[in-house]
């Protein structure tokens, strides 16, 4: 049995206060298990962002439990927030959020620089299928090259979870399967656990779990009882 990689009770998070106060999340109660492509679906402002921020540790909960193994991401201080960020999980954002002037591999080199436990830049790089890309500049790269870039920088510190927020946002849907594709091969071969918001509903059939948030709230969770490759997938 795979463990649970993260876990919230009643999660809340209020922007702001008094009328002007925003309640994105209106207590959040959801398990993931370790391991697992879970896909979050859900309108506009419905808070999938400020879900995937507060299990990141990039922003913290109003109230609730929020726990990643046993790590209780509630109480940690800012400093053991920053290591718990470091050590454990990576970001991949719809902006890629490259270093114009460094190359793929320059990119990539500035994170294993500070990882505890870094992959080699050049086998980031191959896992992403980039590998003869290494060295060049972003410019030089399309949109669904540069994502895999990131992707590349974002796993070669060997993150236990990798949160993707629109992922394929800004990509056509041709380049956006190659990116999707390199996420399953990452799941599959590397064990990460892998979570995708997304507004192609149509993503969801590559995932294990499919978390339908609307209003700040779960409304439906789905287990897949199979996974589609991207391949196959059509937004
Ligand atoms: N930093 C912030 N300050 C104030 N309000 C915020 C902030 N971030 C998000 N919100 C508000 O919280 C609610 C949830 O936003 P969130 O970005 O989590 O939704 P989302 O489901 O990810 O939306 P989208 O699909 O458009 O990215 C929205 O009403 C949004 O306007």
């Amino acid at each position: 049995m795979p463990g649970t990689s993260f876990r919230t009770r009643n999660l809340r998070k209020i922007y702001g206060e008094g009328a002007a106060a925003v309640h994105a999340l209106r207590g959040v109660t959801l398990e993931i298990p370790e391991g697992e492509i879970v896909v979050l679906l859900g309108p506009s402002g419905s808070g999938k962002s400020t879900l995937l921020n507060i299990l990141g540790g990039l922003d913290r909960a109003t109230d609730g439990e929020v726990w990643f193994r046993d790590h209780d991401l509630a109480t940690m201080s800012d400093r053991e927030l920053t290591r718990y960020r470091r050590d454990h999980v990576g970001f991949v954002f719809q902006f890629y959020n490259l270093m114009p002037s460094l190359t793929a591999h320059e990119n990539v080199e500035l994170v294993t620089e500070i990882s505890r436990n870094p992959m080699d830049p050049a086998e980031a790089l191959r896992l992403v299928g980039l590998d003869k890309r290494a060295d060049h500049f972003p410019a030089q790269m399309s949109g669904g090259e540069q994502q895999r870039v990131a992707i590349a920088r974002a796993l070669a510190k060997q993150p236990d979870v990798l949160f993707c927020d629109e992922p394929t946002g800004a990509l056509d849907s041709t380049t956006g399967r190659a990116v999707l594709k390199v996420l399953q091969e990452v799941n599959q071969n590397l064990g990460t656990t892998i979570m995708i918001v997304t507004h192609a509903a149509a993503q969801a059939a590559m995932a294990d779990r499919v978390i339908h948030f609307a209003d700040g709230g779960v409304r439906e969770v789905v287990e897949n009882q199979s996974r589609l490759s991207p391949d196959l997938i059509e937004w």
